[in-house]
């Protein structure tokens, strides 16, 4: 009985595994679409310019009809000057003129089209891909680089239009109408010539086949390596300041300078791949000529009737049967571009574009929510937490996260995950003996073992929040204190529902969150955190980027600005002559941390919220403008009974709050009014009493 079920066991683990490497296998391959899965994006996404599509594609085939009517039009010329028959050369002169003109002006129209309309398109998937960007949840971005974002957004819409050119099949059926048409013709002056050009257009096609092969896995490498160098680059830069002030540069720059060798080494054998291609097609090109004109001579020799019409159809066959070399290069690359085989360069955002697609959000309006949609309604402003337990969710959906290292003992933590980490692994790989070769036939063992881990970790994962209860009144001022880590900022995520709760509800007005249509939800909440981030523009665009529909009186803002202490220096004509319209540079650089507090502030005030989460938000406030921005906390509270939360850790900041929650570990400890807990002997006692000694000290 025991065996039994051993071997059930045995056999389930080995079922398991398999259908997790086969959706390894499966994602690896999503990553490299094949054409008719490019089109099937295109048509499910993008809306199509049928009039483009219809004309681009009709101008091909007119082309291509005339192109290959031309050469027998030539021979017609030739024939009827032969016979002195002048009304016919006349007659196919004309023809052959027309065919011209018409040829240049569809030739014309098509290139107009293909600009304006390749321009529209490029447009419409940008926005489409900006779209559906912003309507992934906040957890999408935290796992994503930036850098790698916005590349997927600029190259992804720029490679998805030259691969959805409008002519691009017709283009394909053209180049094969041309080659067979001019085979025909010298298949009719000579089946010798014509063989002797398609065995030598076949056997340097293989070739070419062959040499591309190559170049592809080379192309391959070099893409994975500039991907590391893109993040590189992008977390040197965003830690220039660190690195200066430990003085790594140096060490910095040794580390790029090996990532960019390493690629070089790719680089230049693409590039000796390149010369070789040019040198089979130069070769067969002069072995087509020699041959021809070897094949002339003997024939000439054998055949004397014949001898006038070949040698007369010399230049011609030289020409097309330069033409055919060239074209072969094009059937080469039909042959290779098999679906499976993409992974060139061009290819490589595509799927990454079709990939973000497949991303969906999590947290989106439910069926409740999208009855409840109005215009946005704000909220009285009371909260209540039942029994919430949370763990973050491990991610799924990153993109390009140089993996931990299956080798790395560690504990899982996502701190682990972190940018500085993963990139010394990737770079630690990358300057290893085996270079990328191993890199990549590692990343295959590594993401079926992580299939596995990621299992194990969400369930190891421990609670970040456990039984978490407790009611917020509308206009009440509460606040949350505790060791750092102890789960304050994951609350107030939840609030906003950058995160939803699997265990547990939250409600808002006696509704369930989930329930309540985002919009009302985060357009209600006004949220001010450790670290403010500003745009690149002025003080005035910033604060009023909080302002819901954009309007507001210059009054209001000089209001705001008085009680959340911008006005202190934003009108002080010295320090900032252009007042609230300075620059306040790359996210807010050219300000002090408190400046840019203090602009957070008024910004999340703009938008007249029914909550106020202030998460350490006057942490860079010296006492003076702490106390005054309290004080308009204070008058905001009576005047329209907004609801604050404040999490701090200068506790001086929070005792005049209506409750105050301890947390420890994931749990609120203690609650209760300052001198209620105070009165209680516990773990706000000893925080108070650690602070005051920190202070005497
Ligand atoms: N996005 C995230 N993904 C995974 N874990 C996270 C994430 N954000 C925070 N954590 C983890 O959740 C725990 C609680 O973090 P949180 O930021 O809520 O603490 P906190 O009490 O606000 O700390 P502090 O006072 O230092 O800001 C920490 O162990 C942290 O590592």
């Amino acid at each position: 009985m025991q065996y039994l079920q051993k071997l059930k066991q045995f056999a389930n683990s080995l079922l398991n595994e398999v259908s997790k490497k086969q959706e390894t296998k499966l994602s690896k391959k999503k990553e490299i679409p094949s054409q008719f899965q490019i089109w099937r994006f295109y048509f499910k996404f993008m809306k199509i310019d049928w009039r483009g599509f219809f004309i681009v594609n009709l101008n091909f085939i007119i082309c291509s009809l005339i192109l290959a009517y031309e050469p027998f039009l030539m021979i017609g010329i030739k024939e009827s000057l032969q016979e002195q028959n002048y009304s016919e050369v006349k007659y196919l002169l004309f023809w052959f003129v027309a065919c011209q003109i018409i040829e240049q002006i569809l030739h014309f129209q098509e290139l107009q089209y293909y600009f304006n309309t390749s321009d529209l398109a490029r447009q419409r998937i940008q926005k489409s891909i900006l779209e559906h960007l912003f309507s992934l949840d906040i957890q999408f971005f935290e796992d994503n680089k930036v850098t790698y974002l916005s590349n997927i957004v600029q190259e992804g819409a720029e490679q998805i239009t030259s691969e959805i050119s409008y002519g691009k099949f017709t283009k394909i059926c053209t180049q094969y109408a041309e080659i067979i048409s001019q085979l025909i013709f010298i298949y009719c002056q000579s089946t010798q010539i014509f063989l002797l050009i398609s065995i030598i257009a076949i056997i340097g096609a293989i070739i070419n086949l062959a040499i591309n092969k190559k170049k592809q896995d080379s192309e391959k490498k070099t893409d994975f390596q500039n991907e590391y160098k893109i993040f590189a680059l992008d977390d040197i830069i965003t830690n220039i300041h660190l690195i200066k002030i430990f003085k790594k540069e140096q060490n910095e720059i040794e580390n790029l300078t090996q990532i960019i060798n390493q690629n070089s080494k790719n680089q230049n054998q693409i590039e000796y791949l390149k010369q070789l291609k040019y040198l089979i097609r130069n070769f067969c090109f002069h072995a087509m000529k020699l041959g021809i004109i070897l094949l002339l001579v003997i024939q000439g020799l054998e055949e004397s009737q014949n001898k006038k019409i070949i040698v007369n159809s010399l230049a011609d066959i030289l020409v097309y049967s330069y033409s055919t070399i060239l074209l072969s290069k094009e059937v080469s690359k039909l042959i290779i571009s098999k679906p499976a085989k993409y992974y060139h360069k061009k290819y490589k955002y595509i799927g990454k574009v079709m990939r973000l697609f497949q991303v969906q959000p999590k947290i989106k309006d439910n069926q409740t929510a999208i009855q409840n949609n109005q215009p946005i309604q704000y909220l009285q402003g009371s909260i209540k937490f039942e029994n919430v337990n949370f763990k973050y969710p491990l991610s799924t959906d990153s993109f390009f996260k140089p993996k931990k290292s299956v080798n790395q003992d560690s504990e899982i933590d996502s701190d682990n995950s972190d940018s500085e980490s993963s990139l010394s692994e990737c770079s630690q790989q990358i300057n290893s003996s085996n270079s990328l070769d191993g890199c990549d036939a590692q990343h295959t063992q590594d993401q079926d073992k992580l299939i596995n881990e990621q299992d194990q970790d969400q369930l190891q994962r421990k609670y970040v929040l456990q039984n978490i209860n407790f009611e917020i009144k509308p206009g009440q001022l509460v606040a949350f204190v505790g060791m750092s880590g102890s789960g304050k900022s994951t609350l107030v995520k939840l609030i906003e529902r950058y995160y939803d709760v699997e265990e547990g509800v939250i409600m808002l007005d006696d509704k369930n969150i989930k329930d309540i249509p985002l919009n009302d939800l985060r357009g209600s909440i006004g949220l001010v955190n450790q670290e403010p981030s500003l745009f690149d523009n002025d003080i005035e665009y910033n604060i009023t980027y909080g302002c819901q529909d954009g309007k507001y009186t210059q009054q209001e803002l000089r209001q705001i600005c008085d009680v959340s202490g911008v006005s202190e220096f934003v009108f002080d004509e010295q320090r900032f002559p252009e007042g609230l319209k300075t620059l306040v540079g790359s996210k807010g650089i050219k300000l002090s941390g408190g400046q840019k507090q203090r602009i957070a502030i008024a910004r999340a005030l703009m938008k007249k919220p029914s909550i106020l989460i202030l998460d350490e938000a006057t942490s860079s406030l010296d006492a003076q403008s702490e106390h005054l921005v309290q004080k308009y906390i204070d008058q905001l509270m009576g005047y329209r009974g907004i609801t604050i939360i404040v999490i701090a850790h200068r506790l001086s900041t929070i005792a005049k709050s209506d409750v105050i929650y301890v947390m420890e570990n994931g749990e609120i400890k203690e609650h209760g009014n300052h001198s209620q807990l105070i009165s209680q002997n516990g773990v706000y006692k000893r925080l108070v009493y650690h602070q005051i000694q920190i202070q005497d000290s």
